[in-house]
């Protein structure tokens, strides 16, 4: 029978004190398991024993908005929904994509074995042999997408049955429903379109770019890019071919990674200059426990780890980690920023109920780190901390400045929209698993404009190749969060009383940036995330505007460009070429 509010609350007071127990063990267990590949799930018990319970509450009649609130989110049970052999074998499942994906390697004729981080990136970052390309390219996706193929169908196939059992539609549904809105996919959408007219802008010069180098064999100016030539392995980040789309060739920014090298950084460092960022703005700072228990490199006793960056909350209010296998580059410093975003999110609702120790919505947690990183990488800042020593950026430097922050965020703005679209499409069957790996390239060319550099089959499954698909994480949160690292970017600058371009701002030692954020970070997943949008910006909406001002300039640059060119925006020669490979 149904029980009361006062009943409800002795419930949610049990369920708090076995919940930080019972999570944290859940949490040591899967960091164990990532952290050392060798060979679990109190915790979905848990959820399930609770979740179940939470359904005999009538809550629609309950007067407690918080008792509410936290009813309703103990209702998702996710895949603990699903009866005990099946979870078994969902858990079987997950397991092996990741760790396929964790211990793929590309093996060269005669020699060494190459791991994804940091070889194979490496390769894909500063190669600029198609060839060589190529096979880093074609070799990753036969060590993992093709491995995958059959599992991921079955993972689609119970991540559908644990969705309905939890009243969704379909796991995609369930998913989208972190958002609270039912008018999310309109509202995705129409920022993309607002973003188009920047990407096409930046797609065209880019092409451009790599044309002059590749030559006509390879690059069609009227159609979409091979996507093994932009300096990422999923081309979803082209800062690594800056040297070749600098617009300004004869004023190249200095290299960081150099000084940082010849100022003999060490990864330990790294998480220290980062901690300082959030500790210089009155922020909170790691307790031991964070330098004592993460892993900052990646271990030279032969473990077996997962290397693709994670922040770990460990909900007793004590344990937070990351675990990454750091190298001392840039790149990584800026992920690093990323990462402790993370944890300063997790040490700022640590005394909420574990029930709203959670972003916002989880685009709010991959904001907090991305707009760290947004001062943390301008001119200002990096000169600041004797990162550079140019003083003065001149207009053109500036240009090569925002032409760098676009190649790694204006990028990735298709590719953070589709590979969730994607998956909702798998999800709801509008896209069978038949034609898994067409209706993946259908999307890169419509969307990114790009094409595989060779043809592609359906013993292929090239979305497998990316972490966040075989670890089962969804992604529209990054996409959201592009947008919105910049809406607070704005904010927190006008905050700390910042006066000209946005992109010159640095929130570095602002108490008063620090403490907008703190007002908002604590709140957790307590209140729905539009009310925790506008005690930041005092908009209620999420909007481009930020964005669109941020990279004006470089917009303004890029649209002259173009012009003088002859440019053609798009791809209308849309089929893919391979005769660049014969
Ligand atoms: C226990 C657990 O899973 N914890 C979560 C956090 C949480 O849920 O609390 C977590 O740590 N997830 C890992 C993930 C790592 C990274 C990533 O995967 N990034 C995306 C997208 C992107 C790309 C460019 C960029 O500048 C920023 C993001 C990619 O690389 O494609 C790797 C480098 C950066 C961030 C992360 O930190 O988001
Ligand atoms: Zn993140």
């Amino acid at each position: 029978q149904l029980y009361n509010e006062t009943v409800a609350k002795a419930f949610l007071e049990f369920y708090e004190r076995t919940a930080q127990v019972v999570w944290n063990q859940f949490m040591a267990a899967a960091w164990n398991y990532v952290t050392n590949i060798t060979k679990k799930n109190q915790e979905e018990m848990h959820t399930l024993y609770f979740g179940t319970r939470a359904r005999m509450f009538k809550i629609a009649n309950f007067q407690d908005s918080d008792v509410k609130r936290m009813l309703s989110k103990l209702l998702n049970v996710d895949k603990a929904a699903l009866p005990k052999e099946e979870l078994r074998e969902y858990n079987e499942i997950l397991a092996y994509m990741e760790t396929t994906y964790s211990m793929a390697q590309v093996c060269l004729n005669e020699g060494p074995c190459l791991p994804l981080e940091p070889d194979l990136e490496e390769v894909m970052a500063t190669s600029r042999d198609q060839k060589e390309l190529l096979w880093a390219w074609q070799g990753w996706r036969d060590a993992v997408g093709r491995q995958l193929r059959m599992t991921f169908e079955r993972y689609v196939q119970l991540s559908n049955k644990a969705a309905n059992l939890n009243g969704y539609q379909d796991m995609g549904a369930l998913w989208r429903s972190k958002y609270e809105s039912d008018t999310l996919q309109e509202d995705l959408e129409q920022l993309f379109q607002e973003l188009q007219p920047l990407y096409l802008n930046l797609h065209a010069y880019v092409r451009r770019s790599l044309y002059r180098f590749y030559g006509p064999e390879l690059i069609d100016l009227r159609g979409p890019i091979p996507a093994h030539v932009l300096g990422n392995m999923w081309a979803q980040s082209w800062v690594n071919i800056l040297d070749l789309a600098l617009p300004f060739p004869e004023k190249p920014p200095e290299d960081i990674t150099k000084i940082m090298q010849g100022q003999h950084w060490k990864p330990e460092k790294m998480f220290q200059e980062a901690e300082k960022f959030f500790t210089s703005m009155g922020l909170l700072s790691t307790p031991p426990e964070f330098w004592k228990n993460s892993m900052m490199e990646r271990p030279t006793d032969g473990r077996e780890v997962e290397c693709h960056a994670s922040a770990w909350d460990f909900y007793n209010g004590k344990d937070f980690r990351i675990k990454k296998c750091t190298e001392v580059t840039i790149e990584d410093l800026l992920s690093i920023f990323h990462q402790m975003g993370h944890i300063q999110y997790f040490l700022q609702y640590k005394n909420l109920s574990v029930i709203f120790r959670a972003g916002a919505n989880p685009a709010f947690e991959e904001a907090v780190g991305s707009v760290v990183t947004l001062s943390a990488s301008s001119h200002k800042h990096l000169l600041n901390r004797g990162l550079l020593s140019q003083q003065h950026q001149d207009k053109e430097e500036e240009v090569n400045f925002l032409m760098s922050v676009a190649l790694e965020k204006i990028a990735f703005i298709p590719f953070a929209y589709l590979m969730d679209l994607f998956r909702w499409k798998v999800f709801d069957g509008t896209i069978e698993k038949d034609v898994y790996n067409q209706e993946w390239w259908n999307l890169r060319l419509k969307y990114q404009g790009l094409c595989p550099p060779i043809p592609r089959t359906e013993e292929d499954f090239d979305p497998g190749a990316k972490f966040h698909i075989s670890a089962s994480l969804p992604y529209i949160r990054y996409f959201l969060s592009l947008v919105l690292q910049f809406q607070f970017h704005e904010a927190l600058c006008k905050a700390s009383g910042h006066m000209g371009p946005l992109h010159r701002c640095d929130i570095y030692n602002s108490k008063e940036a620090g403490k907008l954020l703190e007002d908002v970070l604590k709140l957790g997943s307590s209140k729905p995330w539009p009310e925790v949008l506008e005690k930041m910006t005092g908009e209620t909406k999420v909007s481009t505007k930020a964005l669109m001002t941020y990279f004006k300039p470089l917009l303004n640059w890029l649209v002259t460009e173009n012009v003088r060119q002859g440019e053609i925006l798009g791809w209308p020669d849309f089929s893919c070429s391979f005769e660049g490979q014969i």
